[in-house]
C-alpha cells in the first residue's frame, strides 16, 4: 500500500505552493486519474510521486517505508518498481516496438548483448508475451516512427512491464490522439489494474476519467479537493474544479 500524507510542494524564493498538504491511499490495482484544471498541479504531483521532484514536507510511505527516510536503496526500489510515463514517451525511432520494449530489460542484460543486440530467448519471449498482451504482436518487428501515437504509448507501458513495473505513473497518457487510439490505451491500462497486475495513476481529461478510473482525484490549486470512486461527477464536485 501507499500512503501520501501532507505531501507540500514550494518553488522559488516566495515558496510558492504548488501542492498543498496532499493526503491520500492507494490501493493495488487501483487506476487512479488525476483531474483538474490547467496549472492545478497535476503533472507536478504525479513527477514528485515518480521522484522526479523534491517535495518540502510530507511522506511518501511504501509498503511501510517512507522512502525518503529510507535512503539510496528505497529510492532504488522505487525507481525500479515505479514507472513514469511522459506525455510523449522517450522510444528510439529507429528500433523496432521489440527492441524498444527489451531496452527496458537493459539493467538486467549484460552489456555485450546490449551492444551486439543479442538477446536471450526468454527475455525475447517475455517481451513478445508483453506486446502479444497490449495488442502490438503484429506491430513488434516495426520501427517505432512507423507507429500510431496511442501505439507508441502501449509500446511504453510494455517496456515498463517487462521492466518489472508495479506502479506506472502515466502523465496525460491519451494527449493528441484519436479517439479510438485513446479508448485502446486506456483500456489497455485498465486491464492491467483490475488484474491487479500494476497500480495505474494518470493525469486525465475529465470525460476520459469518468469512464475509465476506478478512482478520481480532483486537484485544484495544488489540494486534493476530493477523492472518489470512478463514476462520473456530480455538478457540486465538478464545481470544485
Ligand atoms: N519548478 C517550477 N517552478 C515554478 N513554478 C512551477 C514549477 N513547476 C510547475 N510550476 C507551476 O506550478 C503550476 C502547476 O503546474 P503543473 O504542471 O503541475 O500543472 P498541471 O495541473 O499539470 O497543468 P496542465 O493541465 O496545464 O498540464 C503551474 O502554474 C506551473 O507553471
Amino acid at each position: 500500500m501507499i500512503k501520501i500524507q501532507k505531501l507540500t510542494r514550494q518553488v522559488g524564493p516566495e515558496r510558492t505552493p504548488l501542492l498543498r498538504g496532499i493526503d491520500a491511499e492507494i490501493h493495488q490495482g487501483e487506476l487512479i486519474a488525476i483531474v483538474g484544471p490547467s496549472g492545478s498541479g497535476k503533472t507536478t504531483l504525479l513527477r514528485c510521486l515518480a521522484l522526479q521532484e523534491p517535495w518540502q514536507e510530507g511522506s511518501l510511505i511504501v509498503d511501510g517505508n517512507d522512502v525518503l527516510k529510507s535512503g539510496w536503496t528505497g529510492k532504488m526500489k522505487i525507481k525500479r518498481e515505479w514507472a513514469y510515463l511522459e506525455q510523449n514517451p522517450h522510444l528510439n525511432m529507429n528500433r523496432t516496438a521489440l527492441k524498444n520494449v527489451l531496452i527496458g530489460r537493459s539493467g538486467q542484460t549484460p552489456w555485450w548483448r546490449m551492444v551486439t543486440g543479442m538477446v536471450r530467448s526468454d527475455d525475447y519471449m517475455g517481451a513478445m508475451d508483453v506486446l502479444e498482451e497490449l495488442g502490438l504482436l503484429d506491430k513488434a518487428h516495426d520501427k517505432c516512427d512507423k507507429l500510431s501515437g496511442g501505439e507508441r504509448q502501449r509500446v511504453a507501458t510494455a517496456r515498463a512491464l517487462v521492466h518489472g513495473a508495479r506502479v506506472i505513473l502515466a502523465d496525460e497518457p491519451v494527449n493528441g490522439l484519436d479517439p479510438t487510439s485513446a479508448s485502446h490505451v486506456m483500456d489497455t491500462f485498465r486491464k492491467l489494474a483490475s488484474d491487479e497486475r500494476v497500480t495505474i495513476i494518470t493525469v486525465l481529461p475529465l470525460e476520459m476519467a469518468e469512464r475509465f478510473a476506478s478512482r478520481i482525484w480532483g486537484l485544484n490549486h495544488g489540494e486534493l479537493v476530493f477523492d472518489i470512486q470512478g463514476r462520473r461527477l456530480t455538478q457540486a464536485e465538478k464545481n470544485k474544479l
